[in-house]
């Protein structure tokens, strides 16, 4: 497959703190994929390397062909970068604050296509200092894709958004998809990263736990079964494989299990037998917010 990006052992220090700690990834061409971790995991550093405005301190990066960090000019028109912080004048509109960043690419899209595209048409003569945080983030989603890149870089591009225009973005990034291009996404929404990536990765203090498309990573997970117990009611011992929690102080069950129908009938057959009612029950499949939490929820020792 191409790889639009190669991180190749990569180590990132400030000063004695060691912020990545050895990273071996490839991105292929058209593929969306999504970084995901806990505040100061590193990603924004990484991807920071990726975009050529950090240099690391050890291994090797390789992004559509070049290094970041001694890439030219021609090399910087064919990415996009939407970065976490503001970065337009706010005494422009949207229209002139979306031309003169296509002033700085060979080939940029038509501005009021993408006026367009990130729904601004509303917008489109306001000031930029005086639209709201959600329009701001994307005035930024439009500005990274006005010189129309092969590869998108997207810091967490929906925070700030109403639930309506976060699906909006969501079809935005999946049409680039479309059009061929690649993204790399970084979000603190599981259900973003489900909903859009190809594949995931999640950091921890610098190193990637897992990584693989969401539904491979969620497979080998159990599924939850949630209920609430009658007050004074203990549950029966049930012998089946996978119960991993047991009831919590206040009548509220989580059991896991790789074996859930057995468990769900075992389970309300003694409730039937027995004149309980098992209130809330519900049967979920995990989600990557699961594995993730089981991931990232254990305090690691730093090394
Ligand atoms: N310029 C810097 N100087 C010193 N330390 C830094 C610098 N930038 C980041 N760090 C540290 O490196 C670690 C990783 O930070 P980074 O911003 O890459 O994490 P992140 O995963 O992007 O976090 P977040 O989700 O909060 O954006 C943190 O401990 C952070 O404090």
């Amino acid at each position: 497959m191409n790889a639009v990006i190669t991180i190749d052992g990569l180590r990132k220090s400030y000063g004695q703190r060691e912020a990545v700690r050895g990273i071996d990834l490839e991105v292929h061409a058209g593929e969306i994929f999504a970084f995901l971790g806990p505040n100061g995991a590193g990603k924004t550093t990484t991807v920071e390397i990726l975009e050529g405005y950090r240099d690391p301190t050890a291994g090797q990066v390789w992004v559509l062909g070049a290094d970041p960090a001694r890439a030219d000019r021609d090399w910087r028109s064919r990415i996009g970068v939407m970065l976490q912080s503001w970065q337009v004048e706010p005494a422009l509109t949207v229209r002139e604050s979306l031309e003169q960043f296509a002033g700085y690419y060979p080939r940029p899209l038509p501005v009021e296509e993408v006026v367009r595209l990130v729904g601004l048409e509303e917008q489109r003569d306001t000031r930029a200092g005086r639209l709201s945080g959600g329009q701001q983030r994307r005035l930024d989603m439009g500005i990274a894709l006005v010189g129309d890149p092969e590869l998108l870089f997207l810091d967490e591009p929906t925070t700030g958004f109403d639930p309506a225009a976060r699906r909006g973005a969501w079809q935005i990034i999946a049409s680039l998809r479309d059009a061929g291009k690649t993204v790399m996404l970084t979000t603190h929404y599981l259900d973003e990263a489900q909903a859009l990536a190809d594949r995931v990765a999640i950091l921890v203090d610098g190193r990637i736990m897992t990584h693989g498309p969401p539904d491979s990573l969620v497979a080998g997970h159990p599924t939850r079964i949630t209920f609430q117990l009658p007050h004074g009611v203990a549950l029966p011992p049930l012998p089946l494989p996978g119960r991993l929690d047991a009831e919590a102080a206040d009548g509220r069950v989580e059991l896991r299990s790789h074996a859930p129908v057995p468990l769900v009938h075992a389970l309300t057959a003694w409730a039937m037998e027995n004149g309980h009612d098992l209130a809330d029950l519900q049967v979920r499949r995990p989600s990557l917010e699961d594995v993730y939490l089981d991931l990232t929820s254990t305090p690691r020792a730093q090394s």
